[in-house]
């Protein structure tokens, strides 16, 4: 049987916004065969379009505009009825959405963490002084410094292909990547290992994705909601409101992972000046039903203790 909202017959089509590349149309097809194992009798298409944040590769996410970067077309495609829902990572949908949108659901999270990728070394602690490790993602860059002082981080943007093709080329000896898109894409063999999360503490929402639509469309909500896993949709609103709270603009490198411990909520937060010289870091436990509360709580206690300045200094900073 299938699980159905009895106030809408079941959808007879459905049109998936997706971005083209080979990770977000993995992505895309996974919500579709999901989705027409629920809904047998519905026609599934992905719908594909190039955003912004996949034409601009000569600078860092942080300086052109951020994460709503890659999703703003697809919200668009939305808006004009051409697609019903749009695929995410979650860890590229902005802390904020317009009104008019919503998370319809959140799916199971696979791996969170970050992993290791070299052809030469087996473990960032393996790498000489001065060895360059590739990554654009602020927070990687900060937490790498911090902790390993004497490597040289150096900018790496692209998709996970462009990535690997760059390594390839000898331009890095070791870079930095999701485990879960690696492992989507039937790449897991590249990864040497993978980083702890004390050593490299994830971004909010990565390893998950997340669906997104209309918020009037409840027709299309009541449709994804068999999908959404609740342990997930707990931790990643946990770690979306930690870093709304302290501005998740792109400027700032904000890390949040949660799990679920012994029946409760266990949140881990650190936001960062970009070179490490400062890291403010806490975690806070608490029940699943207060998740999004959790966040904010660790986010302020961390504005309190001092994160405030270096905030405002990295957002004030910005163009
Ligand atoms: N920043 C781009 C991005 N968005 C989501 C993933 C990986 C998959 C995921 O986190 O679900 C990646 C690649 C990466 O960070 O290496």
């Amino acid at each position: 049987m299938t699980e159905e909202n009895p106030a809408f017959p079941p959808p007879s089509r459905l049109v998936i916004a997706t971005r083209e590349s080979r990770l977000a149309l993995w992505q895309a097809q996974f919500v579709k065969d999901r989705l027409e194992a629920l809904y047998p009798a519905c026609r599934v298409e992905l719908l594909g379009m190039t955003t912004r944040g996949d034409r601009i590769l000569d600078r860092p996410l942080a300086k052109v505009g951020g994460k709503g970067l890659f999703v703003k077309e697809l919200e668009a495609a939305l808006l004009a009825g051409e697609a019903d829902l749009a695929v995410h990572s979650m860890k590229d949908v902005p802390m904020v959405l317009d009104e008019a949108f919503a998370l319809a659901a959140t799916l199971a999270r696979e791996e969170p963490a970050d992993a290791f990728v070299s052809n030469r070394y087996a473990s960032l602690d393996d790498l000489p002084p001065g060895a360059v490790v590739g990554t654009s993602s602020l927070r990687r860059q900060a937490q790498l410094i911090a902790q390993y002082p004497y490597l040289a981080v150096s900018p790496l943007r692209g998709n996970l292909d462009t990535r690997l093709r760059k390594l390839d080329e000898g331009q890095f000896d070791a870079i930095i990547l999701a485990a879960a898109g690696l492992r989507r894409l039937g790449l897991g063999e590249r990864i040497q290992s993978v980083l702890p999360v004390e050593v490299s503490l994830p971004a909010a929402g990565q390893g998950a994705l997340g669906i997104e639509c209309l918020a009037e469309r409840a027709d299309v909500r009541s449709w994804l909601a068999p999908l959404a896993d609740p342990a997930t949709t707990a931790c990643v609103a946990a770690e979306r409101a930690f870093a709304r709270v302290l501005g998740g603009s792109c400027e700032v490198p904000i890390a949040a992972y949660a799990v679920l411990e012994g029946g409760e909520l266990w949140l881990r937060g650190r936001v960062a000046e970009p070179d490490g010289s400062r890291i403010y870091g806490g975690e806070i436990r608490g029940s699943l039903a207060e998740a999004g509360r959790l966040g904010e709580t660790l986010a302020q206690r961390l504005l309190d203790e001092g994160a405030a300045a270096l905030v405002a200094a990295l957002s004030g900073g910005a163009a």
